[in-house]
Order: structure tokens, then sequence, then C-alpha cells
């Protein structure tokens, strides 16, 4: 290694304590059926003890079904991995990158046995979830506590595993999904692209779990969890007003409703908001998963099948904007999130970057973070019962 790396300033990135304390990166995400076998079992591991009714799940096996059998998740982790690989090696940042999922293979309990064996002791962990909430963070550090749970008693010796902060106001999230609004704006009729709405979505979650998201002094109202959509989504959207000239209207929606009926979840729906943006006059949309980092099945069926088609039905003119995906904006922001939080371990203060008005989130998820219905030990957190 050169001179000029061991003098650079480490939280560009360029130093030569690189990735230390860091021995390795997992990407940990949500996994996916990858043909028509794959599809019942997939969603049993999904939805074990979530009590999800029965013709919710007969329903959700239907669109997998429409598109083969196959989610596209797991081929966009395939690329994600390859595109934050090549990232690094790029950048000369000596740290390698596995994979694994919470309900499909390559299962997060096989990707970690196998890094203890490669001897790997200090581990940080990208979820593919930019956002706080207990499905998109909690959960995950639950899935890792089991998995440490298990190799403990297969005898191994555990390593130490983190967990990077919530990426959804780093500018290296922000600027690929305003570029794809722009992009998607430009697929719709010239007469109606000024006056177009854009819609932001994200996941539907139980109203109780938004309350509760984040830290506790972020619980309230949507919690943390609506609180960081909302701003990123103004956030993008005044990107996108400086790039046009254009103010337009905007508003957060959900889609991708689950669970029983009588249990509220966060609304408007993104289908009864095209019909109320019809009704009160709104010339087009453009629908904007600021949610998901993929084009996953979320975004295929619930945005690009069955909400297009409501809209279709209204005459509502809509385009859907790209995900993140592996945009070099956003692989560059996960090499500097990785090199940030090495920097931290080892003493430094590395520039935290973001954009908003609610600041880089936090390292350490506290005690009482995005609690779940029925507690249950994780990792990667100050309530942690691992080192
Ligand atoms: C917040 C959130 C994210 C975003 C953060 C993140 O990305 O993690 C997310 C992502 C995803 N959700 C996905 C799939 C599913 N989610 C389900 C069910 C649920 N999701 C929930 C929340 C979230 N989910 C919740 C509260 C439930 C109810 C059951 C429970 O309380 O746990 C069900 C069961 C059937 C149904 O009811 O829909 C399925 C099949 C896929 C894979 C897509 C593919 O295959 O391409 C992905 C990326
Ligand atoms: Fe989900």
């Amino acid at each position: 290694m050169s001179d000029a790396f061991d003098a650079a300033d480490p939280a560009d990135g360029s130093s030569s304590a690189g990735a230390r304390p860091y021995d390795a990166l997992l990407l940990l995400s949500f996994g996916g059926p990858e043909g028509p076998d794959d599809v019942v079992p997939f969603l049993e591991n999904v939805t074990r003890g979530r009590g999800i009714p029965r013709e919710r799940l007969a329903e959700v096996g239907e669109h997998y079904f429409q598109f083969g059998g196959v989610s596209p998740i797991n081929a966009q982790c395939r690329q994600l991995l390859e595109a934050v690989r090549k990232e690094f090696a790029e950048a000369a940042v000596d740290l390698p990158v596995y994979w694994g999922n919470r309900n499909w293979t390559p299962y997060l309990i096989d990707t970690l046995r196998e890094m203890v064996h490669d001897g790997r002791r200090r581990v940080l962990t990208l979820v593919t979830s930019a956002y706080a909430s207990y499905s998109g963070c909690r959960q995950y550090r639950e899935n890792l506590a089991e998995a440490l749970a298990t190799l403990e008693a297969e005898g191994l010796e555990l390593p130490r595993v983190d967990k990077l902060r919530h990426y959804f106001n780093h500018p290296g999230f922000i600027a690929p999904v305003a570029d794809g609004v722009l992009a998607a704006l430009a697929t719709l009729p010239a007469a109606v692209r000024d006056g177009a709405h854009l819609a932001f979505t994200t996941h539907s979650v139980p109203v109780s779990a938004a309350d509760t998201s984040g830290p506790p002094e972020a619980h309230g109202e949507g919690g943390a969890y609506v609180a960081q959509h909302l701003d990123a989504a103004r956030l993008v959207a005044e990107a996108v007003r400086e790039r046009t000239g254009v103010d337009r209207s905007w508003e957060l929606v959900y889609q991708s409703r689950s669970g029983p009926p009588q249990v509220p979840w966060l609304e408007p729906d993104i289908c009864d908001h095209l019909e109320a943006l019809h009704a009160r006059g709104a010339p087009a949309a453009v629908m904007v998963p600021i949610g998901f980092v993929s084009d996953h099945m979320e975004v295929l069926y619930d945005l690009d099948t069955e909400a297009t088609a409501r809209a279709a039905e209204l005459g509502l003119p809509v385009a859907r904007s790209a995900t993140v995906g592996t945009d070099p904006r956003f692989t560059a922001a996960i090499r500097e999130l990785v090199l940030e939080r090495a920097a931290l371990e080892r003493g430094a203060q590395p520039e935290r970057c973001a954009l908003g008005m609610l600041g880089p989130s936090h390292d350490v998820c506290p005690v009482g973070c995005c609690p779940a219905r029925t507690p249950k030990p994780a990792a990667a957190g100050a309530d942690s019962p691992y080192p």
C-alpha cells in the first residue's frame, strides 16, 4: 500500500486502517422463492407465528405463481453482492462480503456458520431495508441472535456481529431515487408531466408497530418509521423540484398490507390514493417505491401489476420510478458507511454523511428500539445477549 494511503484522512475511506476491526460484511436480506415448488414453503417461513389469514397467503402465493414462482429478490441480492465486491476492490477495501437470508436459501444460519469456519471474528451487517421498523430492523437482529444461539449450541466460537446504521437519508440513497423520479416523469405524456403528483410508497405495517418504531424517544404517532420515510420523501421531492423547476404535490402512502382486517395498518393504500388523486383532478402520478431498495415482488406485483391496473381503469396516467438497486452511488454509500463505522469502532471521528432533518441515525439500536409483540433475544443492539 502506498504512502498516500497511509497519510489519508480515515473519514474519506482511503486510510490504511480500511475496514479494521471488521473482517467481513454480511448482506442480510429477506429471501424469496426461486421456482413454483418453493412458493408455499417460503410463505410458511415468512408467516410462521405471525397470524396472517389463510386467504391472504393464498392470494400472495398467486402473485408469485403469476411470475413463474420466482421472486426477483435473490437475483437482485446476487447483483448487489457483486456490485459491493467490485466497489470494495476498486477502493482497495479488503473486506470479504457474504450473503444470507431470513426466509430462503442461502439461509442466514448457513452463511454465518461458513463465516465462522472461514475465521471471521468481527462481522458488520448490511440489511436490505433502509428504515427503522420491527420488520426491517429488529426482526433481522432476532434472526442474527437465533443463528448465533445455534452456532453456540454447535460449540463454535461466536463472532461479534454489528449492524450498519439506517441509510434512508444518505445522499447515495436519495440521489438515485430522485434520478429515478426524473426518468419516470419523462415517460409520462408531456401534457400531464408538470401536473404529475408524486406518490411515495412503502410497505404498510401495523399502526402499533409504526408507533413504537425506532428508539424509545422516537415513539409516538407513526414513530421513526413514518418520520424517516417523510424525511426521505421530502428530500427527493425537493431534488425533483430543483431539477425541473416544477413544484409538484407529494404524499407518503402505503402498499402490501397484510394481517387480519380488524388490526389497523398504515393507510392510505396506494390504490385508494390513486382513486383519491383522480377524484381531485390530478392529471397523472409517479409511484415512487422509496421504502424498498430493489424491484422485488412487492414492486412488481403490488405497484406494476395491481396499482397500475387500477390507474388504467381510472384513466389516470402513471409511471413507476426505479429503486436504487446497484446504482454506483448506492454502492459507494455502502462503502462509505462501512468505513465510517469501522473508523468509529477504532475510536476515530469520521464524517457522518446524512441529508434532511433527522441527522445520521444511531449506530447501535438502544434498548426498547422497535420492540416485538413477543420479546425475543436480538443481536447487534444494546440489548444483545452476545458481546
Ligand atoms: C416493513 C416491511 C418490509 C420492508 C423492509 C424489508 O425489506 O425488510 C418488507 C419487505 C418484504 N416483504 C416481503 C414479502 C412478504 N412480506 C410479508 C408479510 C409482511 N411484511 C411486513 C413488513 C415488511 N415487509 C409485515 C409487517 C408483514 C406481515 C407479517 C409479519 O408481521 O411478519 C409476506 C407474507 C404474505 C403477506 O401477507 O404479504 C411476504 C411474502 C419481501 C420479499 C419480496 C419478494 O419476494 O420479492 C420483502 C422484501
Ligand atoms: Fe413484507
